[in-house]
């Protein structure tokens, strides 16, 4: 079934009509909040008949800021099912319908199409890589955390992405992935496989969309971050001791890091397209740089009196005699993009920067920005103790300052010190480059903790008004 507001089954019906409440509660939903949400449907199949029954559809959701495409599994089942009432969105005459992501009976019939001789619905693709380790029959579990997505994992072998707010088109993280485990990329979480969606519009125009990725469960893996922020506290826990005195001391781990920042680039540079930005492609980025900080302004007015200051790190790159190699990148690298295993660094969510549509996302980017991304985040490792441990009224506060700057720059040159040791570029060559992302993209923090988590906005404040002078 596609494209119809109603979609010819009764129950159904019913069951899209719960959407509208439901979806401005989850948290992966990016539409506005409050208001009205309307709901039409855009393609609806039947993965399930057995109980519980499974719906997949694809809606569009209007709602005070816009629309967007929403992919949401529901499952319906005949009894209530009491271990669900956290994703219980209500009662149709076909029975109590739910998140079906959460229900692990449903996610096994999911994962059943990846097997070759099952053929899928119509608007439904199931694609398997070479060699996947598919566990069929294995029960799922969502793994915690306010992600972006829904990630569920089928025992200890496959972690299924499955994108919520979705957009006609190749997703990066579905490509990139992809690319990178045709070539053999030991860095990333090799790609088993993806799910891919079709529908028609109302003007007979055929749309394919990236739905879910499903790849390797990396069992050992720890949150970047996590590992980073611990090291910072056990720095800040040893009074007198610097950075390299400590037991924690993690520029061992930030320049492996850097040299596998390094490798997947070369790989990415290996396999996909590379350029030089051309003049009025430098100018281009100058000026979103420009219009970047001019909208933050807006939205953070403490910005306003160190803006000139910061454009001059973005001008500096009119004078610049170099070309700028770009090349597919990462494109939101940050600490929460690498995941620590037992055998290395991994990279994550190749999705890059979600507020750009996918065709800009694709674009040939300097890989300086991955870096720059990766300094910023030491800084927020750095300093985030500031704001929940160590506020300003803290008699150990200007010390802590003092110490979050030696762990940031210890960091920092130990990752850079390891990119250049796997890599054609030094990262020192690039110092100007590298200062106007890194400000490009502080910016850009700001308006983000400004939205969303106001009591860490003096991080990025911080350092833009270092970066000001
Ligand atoms: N291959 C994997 N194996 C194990 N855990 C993973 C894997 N990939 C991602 N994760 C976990 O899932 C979380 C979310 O992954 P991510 O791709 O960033 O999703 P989202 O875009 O929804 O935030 C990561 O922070 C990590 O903890
Ligand atoms: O998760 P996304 O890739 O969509 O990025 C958004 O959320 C990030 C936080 O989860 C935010 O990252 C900022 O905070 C991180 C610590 O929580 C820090 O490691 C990053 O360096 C810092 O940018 C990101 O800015 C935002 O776009």
């Amino acid at each position: 079934m596609t494209g119809d507001a109603v979609t010819g089954d009764a129950g159904l019906d019913e069951a899209v009509a719960l959407l509208g409440p439901w979806l401005p509660q989850q948290h992966w939903f990016t539409g506005a909040r409050t208001g009205q949400v309307g709901v039409r449907v855009v393609s609806a199949s039947l993965l399930s008949d057995a109980e519980p029954r499974l719906w997949h559809l694809i809606v569009e959701a209007t709602h005070d800021d816009g629309t967007g495409l929403v992919q949401v599994p529901l499952s319906v089942r005949p009894e209530r099912a009491d271990r669900l009432d956290h994703v219980h969105l209500g009662l149709t005459s076909d029975g109590h319908v739910y998140d079906a992501l959460h229900d692990k009976d449903a996610t096994t019939a999911l994962l059943s199409y990846f097997d070759t001789g099952t053929q899928a619905p119509e608007g439904l693709t199931f694609h398997v890589e070479p060699g996947a380790k598919i566990p069929f029959g294995e029960r799922s579990l969502v793994l915690p955390g306010e992600h972006q997505n829904t990630n569920l994992a089928y025992g200890d072998v496959a972690r299924l992405k499955v994108f919520r707010m979705i957009e006609p088109g190749l997703n990066p993280d579905v490509e990139l992935h992809e690319a990178l485990t045709a070539a053999g990329c030991d860095l990333i979480a090799p790609l088993f496989g993806r799910i891919d969606g079709q529908w028609r519009d109302g003007s007979g125009t055929t749309h394919t969309a990236s739905l879910a990725m499903l790849q390797e469960y990396l069992t050992t893996a720890s949150d970047g971050w996590a590992v980073a922020t611990a090291s910072v506290r056990d720095l800040y826990a040893e009074g007198d001791l610097h950075a390299n005195e400590v037991g924690g001391d993690f520029a061992g781990e930030s320049y492996r890091l850097g040299m596998a920042t390094a490798r997947v680039h070369e790989t990415l540079a290996e396999i996909k397209e590379t350029s030089t930005l051309t003049p009025a492609e430098v100018a281009g980025l100058i000026g979103a740089m420009h219009e970047r900080l001019d909208t933050a302004v807006g939205v953070v007015p403490e910005l306003e009196p160190m803006a000139a200051q910061l454009r001059v790190h973005y001008d500096t790159l009119h004078d610049r005699q170099r070309a700028i190699p770009a090349q597919r990148i990462h494109g939101s690298y940050h600490l929460g993009q690498v995941l620590r295993t037992v055998h290395g660094w991994k990279l994550i969510d190749f999705e890059g920067q979600r507020e750009l549509p996918l065709a800009q996302r694709g674009l040939p980017r300097s890989p300086m920005r991955d870096i720059a991304g990766m300094l910023r985040s030491f800084d927020y490792a750095a300093q985030h103790l500031l704001v929940t441990d160590h506020p300003p009224e803290d008699p150990a506060h200007d010390q802590i300052v003092y110490r979050a700057r030696e762990w940031a720059q210890r960091n920092s040159d130990s990752f850079c010190a390891g990119y250049r040791a796997a890599s054609q570029t030094d990262p020192d060559d690039e110092v100007e480059l590298i200062r106007a992302l890194e400000v490009d993209i502080a910016v850009v923090e700001a308006v983000f903790e400004a939205r969303h988590r106001p009591s860490w906005l003096p991080i990025p404040l911080s350092a833009l008004e270092r970066f000001a002078g």
